[in-house]
């Protein structure tokens, strides 16, 4: 039957690093839902409308991929896409203790549903979004760290000359 996997996360923006969870993912599950999270407590920079614009334009070459939003819980709309499968990027050690603190709640909540880490490129392993927000808004060249489309979002919204 299809294996259908979820890749969560708030892309506030996305990055190289995500992007290459999300084609390494796409390679090995037949549909790959990527679910822009709009539940998080810290004000994201970018609207999940713009998040998901973003994240479609960057994944347009990926036939298998499709973008969505989710508000609820995760699990549950793993549920609702019929995934048995959530997979989270890895770059660092340091990442591993929180993922490991909300698999452990989500399998708590729903044990029928995996979650996969795919370990991301070495040369992403420093890469977040907030790092990218923090260079774009102080000038600095971002562009060997996000995709064009969102080097333009990122002068946009930073743009203090407007
Ligand atoms: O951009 C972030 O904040 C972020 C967080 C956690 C992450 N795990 N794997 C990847 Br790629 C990744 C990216």
């Amino acid at each position: 039957s299809e294996k259908i996997a979820v890749v969560p996360g708030s892309f506030d923006p996305v990055t190289f690093g995500h992007l290459d969870i999300i084609k390494r993912a796409a390679d090995v599950f037949d549909t790959v839902y990527v679910a822009v999270l709009n539940n998080s407590s810290k004000r994201p920079l970018f609207s999940v409308e713009e998040r998901m614009a973003l994240m479609a334009e960057v994944t347009k070459t990926l036939p298998n991929v499709r973008i969505e939003s989710s508000s609820g819980l995760l699990i549950d709309y793993a549920k609702e896409k019929k995934a048995k499968a959530i997979v989270r990027g890895l770059r660092a050690v340091s990442d591993f203790e929180y993922e490991m603190q909300i698999t452990s709640m989500n399998r708590f909540l729903d044990e029928t549903i995996e979650t996969f880490f795919i370990m991301t490129k070495n040369q992403y392993s420093f890469l977040s979004s907030s790092i990218v927000k923090e260079v774009a808004k102080y000038g600095g060249d971002v562009r060997e760290l996000v995709p064009v489309c969102v080097v333009a979002a990122l002068k946009e919204k930073y743009d203090f000359t407007k």
